[in-house]
C-alpha cells in the first residue's frame, strides 16, 4: 500500500511539499502522522532507508511522512507528551489522540480515519497557505466529490483532523460524576486527506475467475468505502461488466444490518461487495449464508475477521499479514498472503474428496461381489469359494494397495469446472452407485457360472475350479482398479503414465497374484494354472472395461439414491430445494482482502 494522492482543503499536492506547504499546517501533520499511529519508525544507524512497522495503511502513511514530509518522529515524540488515546477500531473505523506541547502547554487534539467519517466531525478545513475556512454546505459537498472521486479510482481515502483545545474542554464529567479526559469528536479543523493505493496483486483476478468457473461465488467484505470497494472488485474481477447501481450488487454493511431477516435471505445471492463493514456484518454475513444452505469460507486477516473466520465453514487466515487472533479462528493458515492459495486449496481438497470416492467405490464393489458369491455357494452347496486366506489377501490388496493407488491421483483441470458438493450430498452418488452395481452383478454372475458350471464346462477338478474363480476375482478387480480412476468419463486411461505409483501398484499386485496362485500352493489353497486357464481368467477380468465403458453411457438423476427410501417431510423438501438452485451458481463464498 503506498499514499499516491494528498489533499490540502480543495488543492491536490503534487510535490516538494516544504515549498508549498505552511510549515504550522507541516507542524501539524507531523502530530497527526507521527502521534496518532500504532505504527513505528525503525531509523537504522548506517544511511540506509528506514523502516516501518504496523499495519498496511500505518505503514504507508508513516513511509509517505517520513520520507516525503520529511518528519522526524524521534524528535516529535521528545517534544510532545501523548494524554489519552482512543486506538482504531473497526467499528468506528477512526483513531483519536490528545496532547500536550511540553514548550507552551498547550493541548492539541488529532484524529485519523475513514475520509468521510472525519469530514463529518469537521466544521473548518486548513489551506496549503496556513489558513482556516469555515466548510460550509458548498465547501463540504465539495471535499465529498474529492474523496469520491479518488475512491473511484481504487484509493483508500484517510482524512486527518485537528483541534486546539483548552484544558477545560478536556475535561468531561460522565454519570458517576467522575471527571475524566475525552477527546473532543466535533468543531475539528480537517487537516488534508490521502489516498492509498494498494493495487491488487498478480494473479489475484485469475483465481478469482478460476474459483468462479469452480461454481464458487465470491463476496468482498471490507471496510473501506463503498466506491474505493466498487473499484476494487471491478479490479480484480468479482464484480463483472454486467454491473450497474440498481442490480444491488455492491452495498454497505448498514443497508444489510438494518435489512429485516427475510429480505436479507432474499438479497443476499446478489451481493458481491459489502463496504464500510464492522466485523458484525461479516459475521452477520456469514450466518446467513450458512442459515441458506451454503457451505462458506472466510479470508482475513485482522482482528476484526476473527468472527468470520470461526462461523465460517472454513476459515483461511493469512499467514504474513494475518494477526495472531485471525490465525488461531482460522482453519487453514496460508502462508504465502496469496489469494491464488485459495484456488489451489479449493483444487486440492476436491481432489482428496474425489479421490476419497473413487476408493470408496473400488472397495464396494469388491465388498459386495465377495459377500454375495460366498453366501449364495454357501447356502447352496454348504462350502465357499473364497477361502480365508484368500479373503485376507484381497483384503490386502484393495485396502493398501487400492487405497495408494487411487488416493496418489492428482488434481486435474476438470475438478475446477464441476460444481461444488452440497453440504447435504451424499459421499456416494448415483453415478457411483450404477458403476459399482454394473461391475458388482457382472463379477457375481462370472464368479457363480465358474462355481456351479465351471468343472464341467472346462472339465477341470474341483481345486483348479476354486483357484480360478479365486484367480478371476482378484484380475477383476486389478481392471475394476482402472475403471475407478475416473468416476464419470469413460476414458480410464486419461494421464495413467504420469500416476507411476499406480502402474507401480497394478504391476506389484499381479506379481503377487501369480506368486500366490503358482507358489503358495498349501497356503493359499490354490492349484498351478496352464496358461490357458490363465488366459481365461484375464479374459473374464478383462470384459470389466467394456462395461464400465458402457455403464457410463446410462444416465443418472441427481436425486440423491436414498433419498426415494426415505419418506419426505415438508420442511426438510423446503431446504432441499433451495440448496440445490443455490449449488448451480454457489455453494462456497470467499471474502477477499
Ligand atoms: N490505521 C488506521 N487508522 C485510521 N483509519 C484506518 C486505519 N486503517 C484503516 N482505517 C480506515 O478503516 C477502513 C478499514 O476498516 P477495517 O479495518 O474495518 O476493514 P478491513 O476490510 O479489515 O480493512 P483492511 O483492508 O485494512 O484489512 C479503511 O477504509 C480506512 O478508512
Ligand atoms: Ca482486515
Amino acid at each position: 500500500m503506498k499514499v499516491t494522492q494528498f489533499w490540502l482543503g480543495q488543492e491536490s499536492i503534487k510535490e516538494d511539499h516544504s515549498n508549498i506547504i505552511d510549515h504550522t499546517v507541516l507542524e501539524l501533520f507531523y502530530q497527526g502522522v507521527g502521534l496518532n499511529t500504532t505504527g513505528s519508525v525503525c531509523k537504522p544507524v548506517s544511511g540506509s532507508l528506514p523502516e516501518f512497522s504496523g499495519s498496511p495503511t500505518e505503514k504507508a502513511i508513516l513511509s509517505w511522512a517520513v520520507l516525503g514530509l520529511d518528519l522526524d518522529m524521534e524528535k516529535l515524540k521528545q517534544k510532545y507528551s501523548i494524554l489519552h488515546v482512543e486506538t482504531f477500531n473497526s467499528e468506528k473505523k477512526r483513531s483519536g489522540v490528545s496532547v500536550r506541547r511540553k514548550t507552551d502547554e498547550t493541548l492539541h487534539v488529532h484524529w485519523k480515519g475513514a475520509a468521510e467519517i472525519i469530514v463529518a466531525m469537521c466544521s473548518d478545513y486548513y489551506e496549503s497557505n496556513g489558513g482556516i475556512r469555515s466548510m460550509d454546505e458548498d465547501q463540504r459537498s465539495r471535499i465529498e466529490t474529492i474523496i469520491q472521486s479518488m475512491a473511484a479510482s481504487s484509493l483508500r481515502c484517510i482524512a486527518f483532523a485537528h483541534k486546539q483545545v483548552s484544558q477545560k474542554e478536556m475535561e468531561c464529567v460522565d454519570d458517576s460524576e467522575k471527571t475524566h479526559q475525552r477527546i473532543k469528536e466535533d468543531g475539528l479543523t480537517l487537516l488534508g486527506i490521502v489516498g492509498l493505493k494498494d493495487p491488487c496483486r498478480p494473479g489475484v483476478k485469475k483465481a478469482v475467475e478460476a474459483c468462479k468457473s469452480a461454481g464458487v461465488d465470491i463476496k468482498m467484505i471490507t471496510g473501506d468505502n463503498i466506491f474505493t470497494a466498487k473499484a476494487i472488485a471491478a479490479e480484480c474481477g468479482i464484480l463483472g461488466a454486467d454491473y450497474n447501481e440498481e442490480s444491488g450488487q455492491a452495498i454497505e454493511g448498514i443497508e444489510f444490518r438494518n435489512y429485516t431477516p427475510e429480505e436479507r435471505m432474499e438479497k443476499i445471492g446478489k451481493i458481491k461487495v459489502m463496504a464500510r463493514s464492522s466485523p458484525f456484518d461479516k459475521l452477520l454475513m456469514v450466518q446467513c449464508l450458512k442459515q441458506k444452505g451454503d457451505v462458506v469460507a472466510v479470508t482475513g486477516d485482522g482482528t476484526n475477521d476473527a468472527l468470520a473466520l470461526k462461523e465460517a465453514d472454513i476459515g483461511l487466515s493469512m499467514g504474513i499479514q494475518g494477526t495472531e487472533v485471525a490465525k488461531e479462528s482460522s482453519d487453514i493458515v496460508i502462508l504465502d498472503d496469496n489469494f491464488s492459495s485459495v484456488a489451489t486449496v479449493l483444487r486440492w481438497g476436491r481432489c482428496v474428496y474425489n479421490n476419497i470416492q473413487k476408493f470408496i467405490q473400488f472397495q464396494l464393489t469388491v465388498n459386495v461381489a465377495a459377500l454375495v458369491i460366498n453366501f449364495i455357494a454357501a447356502v447352496s452347496a454348504g462350502e465357499v469359494p473364497l477361502t480365508a486366506v484368500q479373503l485376507l489377501w484381497v483384503n490386502l490388496i484393495m485396502d493398501t494397495l487400492g487405497a495408494l493407488a487411487l488416493a496418489t491421483d492428482r488434481p486435474t483441470k476438470e475438478l475446477m469446472k464441476k460444481p461444488p458438493v452440497g453440504r447435504t450430498e451424499p459421499l456416494i452418488t448415483n453415478v457411483m452407485w450404477r458403476n459399482l452395481l454394473a461391475q458388482a452383478v457382472y463379477q457375481i454372475a462370472i464368479l457363480l457360472i465358474l462355481q456351479f458350471r465351471g468343472e464341467s464346462m472346462f472339465n477341470v477338478p474341483k481345486r483348479v475350479k476354486d483357484t480360478l474363480i479365486f484367480n478371476t476375482f482378484v484380475l477383476c478387480q486389478v481392471f475394476n482398479e482402472f475403471n475407478a480412476r475416473k468416476l464419470e468419463k469413460q476414458n480410464v486411461f486419461q494421464g495413467i503414465l504420469q500416476n507411476r505409483l499406480f502402474l507401480g501398484i497394478v504391476g506389484i499386485t499381479i506379481i503377487l497374484q501369480v506368486v500366490m496362485v503358482e507358489f503358495l500352493k498349501n497356503f493359499a489353497d490354490t492349484e498351478r494354472l496352464k496358461l490357458w486357464q490363465w488366459g481365461l481368467c484375464i479374459l473374464f477380468a478383462a470384459f470389466s472395461w467394456p462395461i464400465a465403458w458402457v455403464v457410463k453411457l446410462i444416465p443418472v438423476s441427481d436425486k440423491p439414491f436414498f433419498s426415494y427410501l426415505k419418506r419426505s417431510k415438508p420442511s426438510s423438501q423446503l431446504y432441499k430445494s433451495s440448496t440445490t438452485r443455490n449449488l448451480q451458481s454457489a455453494g462456497m463464498e470467499l471474502e477477499v482482502q
